[in-house]
């Protein structure tokens, strides 16, 4: 739940978009015989029209249950037990299975992260792009054909007339993320998920495919949600950013003020470990690459308070027994720290 920092002397600016997608007080809890896994816990985040939005933080922290959430896709035991996730002015968490169906690869769809496995090896590229376009748009099999051409074209794959007849194994790892990402536009959709894009690639692979993205994403004025766990990857692709911590939100704000004039202790520590271009981490004059000491907490028990607490160096007494909420502190920028001035609860 967000709440505003009122103050007289704010200054009145334009309204923002209406935000193409909207999550509010979002609740995902896994529902293990060992107890409730409180996996994301009243997350809130929103895209708006023409923007990447770079889901951020360490292993853990629910970033891929609140993007798979999106589609519905979170499997037993997980169960949603609150929240909207408002799509184009619809709560997806209201819509039947059949209309979910109808949605998934039609307006909103997603890149996966290992192209390997989500790529079907018993069917060549043509048969199973095309099969997509079939069922959605209802497209004859010449009509399909055309338009995987056209999206093999798009994402920088040479020959593709000869490419829809091959098999996902006779491609390269980065050739076949290429054919994930045509996948995921083949119908146009109003929004794009891409989950980790790149951890599975070659290093020289992942710049490519980043920027391939980054370029589709501005030629094609693509809404997009980018979950990573790397600080560089959100630097590079991101117009806004949120960070999670242990399944909530600590920060959400464009990626300058993210980067230049982060509020949330967390947020400073990530961008602390980043690696620095002008640091040696290697060799006699090498630095330890810092890191954030301790771990993130066990989401089957969270620690009463802020769920940061333990590794904060700011943390005082209230911050361990009191939640702090989202708070907007200035336009667009909200944060979730009692030393920010966020109000607190009692959990
Ligand atoms: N099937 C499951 N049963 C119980 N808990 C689960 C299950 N799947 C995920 N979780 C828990 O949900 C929390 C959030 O997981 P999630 O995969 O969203 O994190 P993440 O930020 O995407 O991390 P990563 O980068 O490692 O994928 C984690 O604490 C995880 O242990």
């Amino acid at each position: 739940m967000l709440s505003t920092l009122a103050s007289a002397s704010s200054p009145v600016t334009a309204a923002p978009p209406a935000p193409l997608l909207e999550v509010r007080d979002l609740r995902v809890h896994f529902f293990v015989r060992e107890g409730v896994v409180r996996a994301v816990d009243g997350v809130d985040f929103r895209v708006n029209p023409g923007e990447t939005l770079g889901i951020v933080g360490e292993s853990g922290s629910g970033k891929t249950v609140s993007s798979m959430s999106i589609m519905r896709l979170v499997p037993p035991p997980a169960r949603n037990v609150g929240g909207q996730i408002l799509f184009e002015g619809e709560d997806l968490l209201a819509k039947t299975p059949d209309e979910m169906e109808a949605l998934r690869g039609r307006r909103i769809a997603m890149i996966f992260q290992n192209p390997a496995t989500s790529l079907n090896p018993i069917y060549s590229i043509g048969a199973q792009l095309g099969e997509i376009l079939r069922w959605h748009l209802k497209l004859s099999r010449a009509e399909a054909d055309a338009r995987v051409v056209e999206l093999l074209t798009l994402v920088g794959i040479s020959d593709p007339a000869t490419r829809l007849r091959q098999f996902p194994h006779e491609l390269s790892g980065g050739m076949k993320q290429r054919v994930g990402i045509a996948r995921a536009l083949l119908c146009n959709p109003s929004l794009v998920l891409a989950d980790e894009p790149t951890t599975a690639l070659d290093v020289t692979i992942q710049a490519q495919i980043l920027e391939l993205l980054a370029d589709l994403q501005a030629r094609l004025k693509m809404s997009m949600v980018l979950v990573t766990h790397d600080m560089g990857v959100v630097a590079r692709m991101a117009h806004r950013i949120t960070v999670m911590y242990a399944g909530r939100v600590c920060e959400s704000a464009d990626a300058a003020t993210i980067f230049n004039a982060p509020q949330h202790p967390y947020t400073r520590a990530l961008l602390e470990s980043m690696p620095r271009i002008d640091q040696s981490y290697t060799g006699t004059k090498r630095q330890p690459l810092p890191t954030i000491a301790g771990r993130p907490p066990n989401l089957l028990n969270p620690p009463p308070g802020c769920r940061f607490h333990d590794r904060c160096p700011e943390a005082s007494a209230e911050c361990r027994r009191l939640l702090p909420l989202e708070t907007t502190i200035a336009p667009g920028h909200s944060v979730s720290c009692l030393k920010r001035g966020s109000e607190g609860i009692a959990a």
